[in-house]
């Protein structure tokens, strides 16, 4: 007997099921199964993509699971997946569109160990070699998801790299997905400084050098014309948050093109570790438009299009055509976050977008919601209200005007004054020095609302002498510009100055935690980007926080997703902070911490995703109905787990 892509079927003896066997969606659960396709009304070969059991077929317990539960005739119920019913854009493809004719199979042997999404390795059982073909594929040791854990750590705690432990990492990713959030879950403190910030930084700067696998989608200007089809060679038909970047701004290491797909790929698999989303619903893409960074255009293990970078209508054209074939491919609650472009991209991009998509801008927003929830507990260590205080930032970008906005907005909650009076507690500094009314023809439009009546101050200490700021922000990409001087300055100014480096990499960080705390003999209250070692001062142990967006986004989408939202609003951004600043306990307090530790991270991703959504549905955003009753409990209970799955 023959399979529709010719192979033949073998039945096994265990469990009865043929190895190739063609099977409706309705496969009993719990089986892995590779999804085929065939693409034969447009002439290309046929193929097998290997795909994750979640997207096709029910996983017991899980509510997303329910969208795909149409073939027995039920009402389709809305449900995590945010209701995107048409799995294979089946339905709304017009008659003159080409479909994708699906059909799925059981993986087993050989196949099986290679697919990442139902790998054990060597966890897989007795039972489960015998019925999948495995034996003689595995030497005859038997072990447990633990043990491959506590091994894994091990073997990543040899490398002395941080590099090196990134690349093995993304070689277990590649390998076996569940052992691969397992050990991040487990070991969030230890391996996020490897999977994320700084180290992801090194590695895209490397990443044409270290390629190997690759993740994610890469779609390039020759792509125009081209990107529905291209997200369909995806294997996964519902994704539910896409990260994208075109690699301009890659944390404060600038343009490194399409090489900056590490960050699409990191943030990503925070979302699934920190925020429960499954692997499956994730994708990471990277547009290449080209790079105007001449280091990786003169390296020949570059991975992009060599070519400058492309702007004005060429740009805003692919962007537009990826923005209309996601929403066409995935429906209109798949959300699409914004990640790492430069601000002159950015800022329109989100404004675009807004009205018409779920769109989040992690570096405008995300940052805006964790340095906001930062300030309102830092509030219960200095006193006063956030109206009593006053901010300056040295940048003013993406990062620095967006969290500016959010201060005001929330300044202007609490006190009723208007927008345009709380601005004024805010001031920024760029390359060019203070934001004042003279400057005002000559800026940015994000930049415009911050200038404020004020002389021109040229140095930023002069700056920080005549605003005599409590709060001092970095936002500038610019490593080592909070001198001696500045945080002086700062603690003659402040008993406790507030001072938050958040520039990435560590490289990128306006000051350590070492200079922080010793220039203002230990009484600065310091969080930064990317994260720095305990710190003895004068006998005491300081321990600083982690001012990174890495608090606010996984529970944020979990939020938006357990509400079915169909627009991001900034009172979401707000519901955020509150919880994120609410779960910071005294204890984290009595160590100068502003921020609670990553370890707790996914209980405080709950709490972030039950404030949102219920933002959502106060605002009349949630399509998902009736509410959940309790969504704290409902959002933990949709949290993927990355246990082995048992197969029969
Ligand atoms: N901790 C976190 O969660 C996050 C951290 N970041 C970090 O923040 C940094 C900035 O990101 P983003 O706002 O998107 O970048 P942008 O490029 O949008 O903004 C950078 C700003 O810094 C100014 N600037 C650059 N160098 C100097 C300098 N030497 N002195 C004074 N001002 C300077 C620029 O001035 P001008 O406008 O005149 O060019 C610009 O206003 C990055 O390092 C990024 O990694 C970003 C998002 C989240
Ligand atoms: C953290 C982050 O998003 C950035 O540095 O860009
Ligand atoms: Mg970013």
């Amino acid at each position: 007997m023959m399979s529709l892509n010719g192979s033949s079927l073998v039945k096994n003896s265990v469990t009865g099921v043929s190895r190739t066997q063609s099977q409706s969606l309705r496969l009993p659960v719990r089986r892995p199964v590779v999804v085929s396709m065939l693409n034969n009304n447009n002439n290309r070969p046929e193929r097998n993509v290997s795909v994750s059991v979640d997207s096709a077929v029910k996983e017991v317990n899980a509510p997303v699971a329910a969208e795909v539960d149409e073939s027995d005739g039920k009402k389709p119920s809305a449900s995590v997946g945010g209701g995107v019913e048409d799995v294979y854009g089946e339905d709304s493809a017009t008659e003159d569109q080409f479909i994708t004719p699906w059909f799925v199979s059981v993986a087993s042997g050989y196949s099986l160990l290679r697919d990442p999404h139902h790998n054990k390795g060597l966890a897989f059982t007795e039972k489960e070699r015998d019925a999948h073909y495995l034996r003689g594929l595995l030497p005859p040791v038997v072990v447990n998801h633990d043990l491959q854990v506590k091994k894994m750590m091990h073997n990543i705690r040899q490398y002395q790299i941080p590099l090196q432990r990134y690349q093995a990492m993304m070689d277990l990713q590649e390998r076996n997905e569940r052992l691969f959030y397992k050990l991040l879950i487990e070991n969030v403190e230890e391996l996020l400084p490897i999977v994320y910030t700084p180290t992801v930084g090194e590695a895209c700067q490397k990443y044409g050098s270290i390629f190997k696998n690759p993740q994610g989608l890469f779609i390039s200007l020759r792509d125009k014309g081209k990107i529905l089809e291209i997200l369909k060679n995806w294997p996964q038909k519902k994704i539910q948050v896409i990260v994208v970047t075109d690699g301009e701004r890659i944390l404060g290491l600038g343009d490194l093109g399409c090489q900056g797909m590490g960050i699409p790929v990191g943030k990503l698999s925070l979302y699934t570790a920190l925020g429960g989303i499954r692997p499956s619903a994730c994708l990471p893409i990277t547009i290449d438009v080209g790079t105007n960074n001449e280091k990786m255009l003169n390296d020949e293990f570059y991975i992009g299009l060599r070519q400058r970078r492309a702007s004005g209508q060429e740009y805003a054209e692919l962007m537009n055509e990826f923005m209309t074939a996601v929403k066409q491919n995935y429906g209109e609650k798949v959300l699409i976050q914004f990640e790492d472009f430069a601000n002159h991209n950015a800022f329109d991009l989100l404004e675009k977008y807004r009205t018409t998509h779920l769109v989040f801008n992690d570096d405008i927003q995300g940052t805006a919601s964790v340095v906001l929830a930062g300030l309102i507990s830092a509030l219960k260590l200095v006193g006063g209200s956030l109206a009593d205080h006053r901010f300056l930032f040295l940048g003013a970008g993406e990062a620095g005007t967006g969290i500016a906005e959010l201060i005001a907005l929330e300044i202007s909650k609490q006190t009723n004054a208007p927008l345009e009076e709380t601005r004024k507690k805010v001031w920024l500094v760029d390359s060019k020095g203070l934001i004042v009314r003279s400057r005002l023809d000559s800026l940015q439009h994000f930049k415009k609302p911050w200038a404020h009546d004020h002389e021109p101050v040229d140095k930023f200490v002069d700056a920080i002498k005549t605003i005599k700021p409590t709060v001092l922000i970095g936002s500038s990409g610019a490593g080592q510009t909070f001198t001696k001087e500045v945080v002086e300055t700062m603690s003659s100014l402040n008993e406790k100055p507030i001072i938050l480096a958040l520039s990435n990499p560590t490289s990128q960080s306006e000051c350590t935690a070492e200079q922080a705390y010793t220039w203002s003999d230990g009484r600065a209250i310091f969080a930064s980007g990317s994260p720095f070692d305990p710190v003895e001062y004068n006998g005491k142990v300081h321990v600083s926080g982690q001012a990174n967006n890495a608090y606010i986004f996984p529970g944020f989408g979990l939020g938006l997703i357990i509400s079915g939202a169909i627009r991001v609003h900034d009172d979401m951004l707000l519901a955020a902070s509150e919880a994120l600043a609410e779960q910071v306990t005294q204890e984290h307090f009595d160590k100068g911490l502003i921020y609670p530790p990553f370890t707790n991270i996914r209980k405080i991703s709950a709490h972030i995703a039950a404030k949102v959504a219920g933002k959502a549905y106060e605002l009349g955003l949630a399509s998902r109905l009736p509410q959940p009753e309790n969504l704290v409990a409902y959002a933990e209970s949709c949290m993927y787990s990355p246990k082995y799955r048992s197969y029969r």
